[in-house]
């Protein structure tokens, strides 16, 4: 199947996650009924707090969850189901249409690898290209993500790059195999402002000359709000609101969102910052209600009993029973 502009690259539906339990026989479960689509073009931001289900949907996503994880639910890419592809296909998909852009590049790194043995160890083992194409290639890359004397950085150690380098570096590998699908894991994480935003410029840069989607992970609903077209944002496993970036980030209809978006600071103002009180939760602790009903401030009998699925309000996918009554009491989130 060709894929257009219109058409998702990536479409997850319903899918959910159980892990092995901590006493032999149960089992535990980490991601529930999510459904998520990303287009060629598009970047998708996954937003929420640590032990949300972030990375075990990019897991699932890459069909690398742990030992003993069950998965249902369906996943496809470019019309293919992932959970059915044969060891050759997942081969050929891992290695050539996806690509995962890591959070701290350093550590992902072989100390005593050249840069440019580091980048092209993956082509030239999957057969995918010759060492000479793959080092030519990359020295391209590299000039396109800004990093100057391309074929003396190849032959040099990742102890000799900075961190924001780095960083680019991995960006050049994830581009390398000419991927569709970028799946970019908190990826400036590590950096500090000024390359933080570099390197998702550049990341953005390349999302729409190349025509790629990206599912771009994080718990920065700001950076999320800067380079992404869609927001999702994550609790307990579930996907608790959804919709165009912006919309979202202006008026959250989720008391979860709102609530993030009032408790980090602004960056043009002093303002008292609001938590979230209490602790996050994990899928498996969930009860039958809502995930967020014991910290929510509007949490009525019907959140404790009865799981909101996810509603169309206005163009944002909202799972909450309230979210109409309560629109108007909920914390204001953006910056003045
Ligand atoms: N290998 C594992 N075995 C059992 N449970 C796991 C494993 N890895 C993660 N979990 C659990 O799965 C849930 C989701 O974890 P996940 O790593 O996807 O969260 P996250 O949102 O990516 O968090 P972070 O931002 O800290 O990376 C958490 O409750 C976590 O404890």
């Amino acid at each position: 199947m060709s894929i257009t502009d219109q058409e998702s690259l990536l479409e997850i539906k319903n899918l959910q996650v159980d892990l092995p339990g901590p006493r032999k026989g149960t089992r535990k479960t980490i991601i529930q009924d999510v459904s998520l689509s990303i287009r060629a073009g598009e970047a998708v931001g996954l937003v929420g707090e640590s032990g949300s289900g972030k990375s075990m949907t990019t897991k699932a996503i890459m069909r690398l969850l742990p030992k003993g994880a069950e998965t249902r639910g369906t996943l496809n890419y470019k019309g293919r189901q992932i959970l059915t592809m044969s060891s050759k296909e997942l081969l050929n998909y891992r290695s050539h249409e996806v690509s995962k852009i890591y959070q701290d590049s350093r550590s992902h790194m072989n100390p005593l690898l050249t840069i440019g043995d580091f980048l092209v160890e993956g082509v030239v083992s999957s057969g995918a290209m010759t060492r000479e194409a793959a080092m030519t290639k990359s020295a391209q890359l590299m000039e396109e993500v800004g990093i100057m004397s391309p074929q003396a950085r190849l032959a040099q150690y990742p102890h000799q790059l900075s961190g924001g380098q780095l960083q680019r570096i991995m960006i050049v590998m994830a581009l390398l195999p000419n991927p569709g699908l970028i799946l970019a894991d908190e990826p400036t994480a590590a950096l500090d402002m000024t390359v933080q935003s570099e390197v998702m410029a550049i990341l953005n840069e390349q999302l729409h000359s190349r025509n790629m989607g990206m599912l771009f992970i994080t718990h920065d609903l700001d950076l999320a709000a800067a380079v992404t077209d869609t927001l999702a944002v994550m609790y307990a496993g579930v996907i608790v609101e959804q919709g165009p970036t912006q919309a979202l980030y202006d008026a959250p209809r989720h008391p979860y969102t709102a609530g993030l978006l009032a408790s980090r600071p602004s960056p043009t103002e002093v303002k008292k910052l609001v938590a979230i009180p209490g602790q996050p939760i994990s899928a498996s602790e969930s009860g039958q209600g809502c995930v967020f009903e014991k910290r929510c401030a509007f949490s009525v009998e019907r959140c404790r009993l009865e799981r909101p699925a996810l509603r169309n309000i206005d163009g944002q996918m909202v799972a909450c029973h309230r979210a109409e009554e309560i629109v108007d009491r909920l914390p204001a989130g953006r910056a003045a």
